[in-house]
This record gives C-alpha cells, sequence and structure tokens, in this order.
C-alpha cells in the first residue's frame, strides 16, 4: 500500500490527492466524496520497506476493481467487495477453517483484553472453532486454572449453573446472567432435579428458596443427543432449554434450541486431545523466556507475545528468547502496521504477525501520538509481507460490522482479532449493570489504560506506578451495552459468521484462502458507505 504523498505514478495531481484526502480518509464525516480520485491508474505500486509493497509483491494482495490501486491508506469502511461468478451454490459449502496453525474453524479471535477475555468466553467461542487468548495480566497460576478448566469443558453443550435447592432466588438471579441460556439447573447430587429461568423468579421474595420455584418437569436429553432431534423434542414440548444427562443420570451441560442449530453448523476448536483450545499472551517485560515457559508448560495451544510498538527490540529479544524454548504451538507477535515489521517479526521467530495500531474500540494512541494506520490497508500491506515468507497476520482492531471481518480476510489475515464488540456479551467477565434507562451494560477498559497500568503494576512503587499511569493510551471505563436481540457471544458470532458464509459465495470462494484470492475489492465514497446502510425508518 503507498501513500500519495510517497509515490507520484504521474496523473494524481494536488487537488486530487487533496480531495482524495477530504473524502476517503474521513469517510465517517456526512461530506459525500470524490472517491475515483483516490484512486491510482499506474502500475507502480511504491518502493520498498514502509512505503508500501512492490508492484511483484501485489501478486500476493487481493484484487481491485478494475486493477487499480489506492493512493492512500484505507481503513474498512473505505472499500466493498463486488461479486464474482460463483459455482459455490450454498452458503453451507463454505469452508470457514484457518490455515495459520492456530487450529480454529471459524476465523475469530478474542482479543486478550481483561474485561473480555475469561473463562466463560474462552469456552463458549472454542466450542463454535474460534479462540480467546486470556490475556498477559492474569496471573500465571490463574492462567494454569483456566486453561485447564477450557480443556475440561464438554465439547457440545454449554456449562450449566447449577444451585443447589435450598439456594435462594436472589442467588440465582445473580447467577442467570453468567450465561446466554437463561436457565440454571437445580442439581442434588450432581443429577438434575429442577429448573428455573427468570421467569420462574421474577415477582418471587428474594429468599425464597429455588426448590420452591423451580420447574419439575423439565425436559432432559441424553448426552449423545442428534442435534436435529433435540431441536425437535425442544419444540414438540415447547422448551427453549434442557439440561444434558450422561447415562448415569448426571449433569453434563444444559443444550438450548439454538445451541442444537449451532452444533450443526459449527465445530469445535479442538487440540490434539480432542480437547477445546485456548490462548494465551504474556508481554515483552520481565523474564520473557520463563513467563512463556510457564504457559506453554500449562498448555495454552497458542502463545501471543503482545506490546504497543511491536517493531522494537524488545519485543526481537522476547521473540527470540522464545524461540529458544522450541515451542511446539503456533507463536503470535505484534503489533505492527507495516511490511518492515512484519518481516522482522517473522525472522525473529513469529509464525504469525499481529497487525494493528490505533484501530481498537478503546485505543486512543492515534490521538494521543498520531501514529497508526489505516487497517485495511496495514492488514493488506503486512498480510503480502508474511505470505512472501510463508507466514500469516492476524488482522486485530476495529472490527465493528460482519462486513470488517469479511474485508479483514480478503485482504488476507488469517484470523481476525476482536475485543469490544464482544465486551457487551453476557460471557465477558465483567458484572451487568443497568442504566437509567434499563438498559443492561458491561465496562470495559483498554489494555493500556490508566486503569489496566495500575493494575500491571501493583508490584512497582506508587511513584513509579503514578509515572507510568501518565503514559495511558487507551479508555479506563466504557460502558458496552448488551444487544437485547443478541446477548451472547454465540449470536455475535452467528452473525458474524453467516455474514462471512455468504460474502464466500458472493466471491465464489470455498475456502478462506480461495476467498483472498477471488474476493474483488473496490473504493467507495463516504456516500457509497451510507447507501449500504440499511434504514429502519422512512425517509
Ligand atoms: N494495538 C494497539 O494499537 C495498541 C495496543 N495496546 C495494548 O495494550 C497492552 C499493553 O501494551 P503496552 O503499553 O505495550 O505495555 P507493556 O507492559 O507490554 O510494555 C511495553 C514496553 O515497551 C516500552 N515501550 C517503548 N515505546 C513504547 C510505546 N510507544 N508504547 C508503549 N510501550 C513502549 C515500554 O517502556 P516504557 O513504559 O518505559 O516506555 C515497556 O517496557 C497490550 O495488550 C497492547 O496490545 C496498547 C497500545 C496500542
Ligand atoms: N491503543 C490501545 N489499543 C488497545 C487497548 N486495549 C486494547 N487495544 C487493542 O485493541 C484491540 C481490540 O480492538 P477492538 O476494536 O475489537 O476493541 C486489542 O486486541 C488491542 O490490540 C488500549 O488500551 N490502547
Ligand atoms: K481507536
Amino acid at each position: 500500500m503507498l501513500r500519495s504523498s510517497m509515490v507520484s505514478p504521474g496523473p494524481l495531481n494536488l487537488l486530487e490527492i487533496a480531495s482524495a484526502r477530504s473524502g476517503l480518509a474521513t469517510s465517517r464525516r456526512k461530506k459525500p466524496a470524490r472517491c475515483h480520485s483516490a484512486l491510482g491508474r499506474g502500475t507502480r505500486a511504491g518502493g520498498h520497506g514502509t512505503a508500501g509493497p512492490s508492484p511483484a509483491a501485489y501478486a500476493h494482495g487481493v484484487k481491485f476493481l478494475d486493477g487499480l490501486r489506492p493512493q492512500l491508506d484505507l481503513t474498512y469502511d473505505d472499500v466493498f467487495m463486488v461479486p464474482s461468478r460463483s459455482a459455490v451454490t450454498s452458503r453451507l459449502d463454505v469452508d470457514l477453517a484457518t490455515v495459520d496453525g492456530t487450529g480454529t474453524t471459524i476465523p475469530i479471535v478474542v482479543a486478550n483484553m481483561t474485561a473480555i477475555a475469561g473463562r466463560r468466553m474462552a469456552e463458549t467461542v472454542a466450542r463454535r472453532g474460534g479462540i480467546a487468548v486470556i490475556p498477559q495480566d492474569i496471573p500465571a497460576d490463574v492462567v494454569r486454572d483456566v486453561i485447564e478448566w477450557v480443556k475440561g469443558r464438554h465439547l457440545v453443550h454449554d456449562t450449566a449453573i447449577t444451585l443447589d435447592p435450598h439456594m435462594t432466588s436472589g442467588e440465582a438471579l445473580v447467577l442467570l446472567h453468567k450465561r446466554a441460556h437463561g436457565a440454571a439447573v437445580v442439581i442434588e447430587g450432581n443429577r438434575p432435579v429442577g429448573i428455573v429461568t427468570e421467569k420462574d423468579l421474577t415477582g418471587v421474595d428474594r429468599f425464597t428458596q429455588v426448590q420452591d420455584v423451580m420447574f419439575r418437569e423439565m425436559v432432559v436429553l441424553p448426552e449423545d443427543v442428534d442435534a436435529r432431534a433435540a431441536f425437535e423434542r425442544l419444540t414438540a414440548e415447547r422448551r427453549r432449554v434442557a439440561p444434558v444427562v450422561a447415562a448415569d443420570g448426571t449433569l453434563v451441560g444444559i443444550l438450548t434450541k439454538e445451541g442444537a442449530v449451532r452444533s450443526g453448523l459449527y465445530s469445535p476448536a479442538l487440540d490434539d486431545a480432542g480437547r477445546l483450545r485456548v490462548a494465551a499472551a504474556i508481554g515483552i517485560n520481565g523474564d520473557v523466556a520463563a513467563k512463556a515457559a510457564q504457559i506453554l508448560e500449562a498448555g495454552a495451544d497458542v502463545l501471543v507475545i503482545d506490546t504497543a510498538h511491536g517493531h522494537q527490540d524488545k519485543m526481537i529479544d522476547a521473540l527470540r528468547a522464545v524461540r529458544a524454548l522450541d515451542p511446539s504451538v503456533p507463536v503470535v507477535a505484534g503489533n505492527v502496521v507495516s511490511a518492515e515489521g512484519t518481516r522482522e517479526l517473522i525472522e525473529a521467530g513469529a509464525d504469525i504477525v499481529k497487525v494493528g495500531v490505533g484501530p481498537g474500540a478503546m485505543c486512543t494512541t492515534r490521538m494521543r501520538t498520531a501514529v497508526g494506520r489505516p487497517q485495511f490497508s496495514a492488514v493488506l500491506e503486512c498480510a503480502i509481507a508474511a505470505r512472501e515468507l510463508g507466514k500469516h497476520v492476524w488482522a486485530d482492531g476495529g472490527v465493528r460490522h460482519p462486513r470488517d471481518v469479511a474485508l479483514a480476510l480478503a485482504a488476507g489475515a488469517s484470523n481476525v482479532m476482536i475485543g469490544s464488540w464482544f465486551a457487551g456479551t453476557l460471557e465477558s467477565p465483567g458484572d451487568l449493570y443497568t442504566d437509567n434507562d434499563g438498559r443492561s451494560y458491561k465496562e470495559s477498559f483498554g489494555m493500556a489504560s490508566s486503569r489496566a497500568v495500575l493494575n500491571r503494576t501493583a508490584a512497582d512503587s506508587a511513584y513509579d506506578r503514578a509515572r507510568k499511569a501518565l503514559f495511558e493510551e487507551g479508555i479506563s471505563s466504557a460502558r458496552m451495552y448488551v444487544d437485547p436481540a443478541r446477548p451472547s457471544v454465540e449470536d455475535v458470532l452467528d452473525e458474524i459468521i453467516a455474514g462471512l458464509r455468504s460474502s464466500c459465495t458472493y466471491a465464489g470462494a470455498r475456502t478462506l484462502e480461495e476467498f483472498h484470492e477471488r474476493a474483488v475489492v473496490g473504493l467507495q465514497s463516504t456516500a457509497g458507505y451510507a447507501e449500504g446502510r440499511p434504514l429502519h425508518t422512512s425517509w
């Protein structure tokens, strides 16, 4: 990718550059832009290093409509995809498994953010084929417990919230929102004796014991139940959810009608031993080799080495130290936004490079420092560099719509990392709050916010902590509202994955690699973007 200030292929004049800047680089503004003015028509694609890939390198990049080359760095809103003739006649024929060694069967990674990636998130997302990265600020012994716990989860059925018959409805209500299936199973000797939903607990004294309000005539499903049969049984019995039991009658999980449909659409991300996969992150400070060894020994399936400015000496040293441990799992390092940064991290030992500086919803880096790069171009350029070396990139941050995931993959990413969109779901670790209008939300914060920095530096002196907190580059408290129509991360995944399957068939692709090869991307003005948005009321 190149910048107009660095490359002058001829036909582009200053007026065109100025109008292109006012339009494409500010696509969220109201003013319509003249999109064609940002398109270069020459074959020159720029210089080397951070100035952009060589023309030959574009052979590995996404195709642009009419062979045009963008003269400005672009983000997701600036681009669209045109459909191509397709021989893929069903969206169900698309295989979304990734090829970067992470074992994900859908290209989704949950960002290593403390307010987002906890054990419930990790379990739920891995069951649908994605992977969560446990953040670097979680103590090593807790990370070990989380990995062990995730690996002990059922591959098909969700973990049930269980209650003792003598627990109160008040206690039950607190637990109910921890999971999206909206029910808790009352057990005796680990055998279900009843089920309670929010409806059963509404209007009931908070001290009422659950055994007095639970529903006893529940449907109970056998562990090996077929997804379609389970769905039909629940429909016939007018139930939304049922406990699932092993042959000896003990509880193994819980299944909803939505869960039954999903288990026919998704495949879990499994390790070699057939257990759910989970990743973990470390930073670049302290004894990196020792921290990495602990995480690897705890059984993480992917190791992420993460810092704001990944293209720095400390990261190179960290990668070398980790490589010396000869890890058998993929090593991810970042973040960078340039081809040079990508190459150097790969040369130092990264299998996957994490791309994105400043696009994150919790991120103030670009406003504080002017540093970063529009994410579509960053992914495109870094993916070209990684592919030349037989390696991969993850697109990290800035995903707000399913289309952004498709565009990141079209640009060449192997997986897409999402944080804030998942913060406002029932599976994120935070407590659920209600605002004055009765809307539910969770609190989130950036990993470089003063809140995160103060946590991370708890062992330092008060003076050092105060000094470090000054260098915050993130939001310390954000309200992430839970969408009542999509309260679960699984609802959000459904939306993303259904959209992505459809994107692939529009491009005529059966796999993600084919999608990258076949996708044709064009540049659009603000008006073009606005045209694509649905209207919920008449105009
Ligand atoms: N993707 C993005 O846009 C960004 C992501 N983040 C996320 O925030 C979390 C914390 O990262 P981080 O702040 O790197 O903290 P870390 O605890 O990982 O420390 C970063 C180290 O790099 C040094 N450093 C040098 N230059 C910089 C710089 N410009 N910005 C930050 N550190 C620098 C710091 O030293 P010293 O403190 O002495 O300068 C420190 O030793 C990570 O999860 C990271 O991904 C943070 C910012 C941007
Ligand atoms: N500059 C900062 N970037 C941050 C911070 N916390 C997280 N991040 C980055 O954002 C992505 C997730 O992006 P999202 O748009 O999906 O939320 C995450 O993986 C980090 O790279 C921060 O405090 N400052
Ligand atoms: K941002």
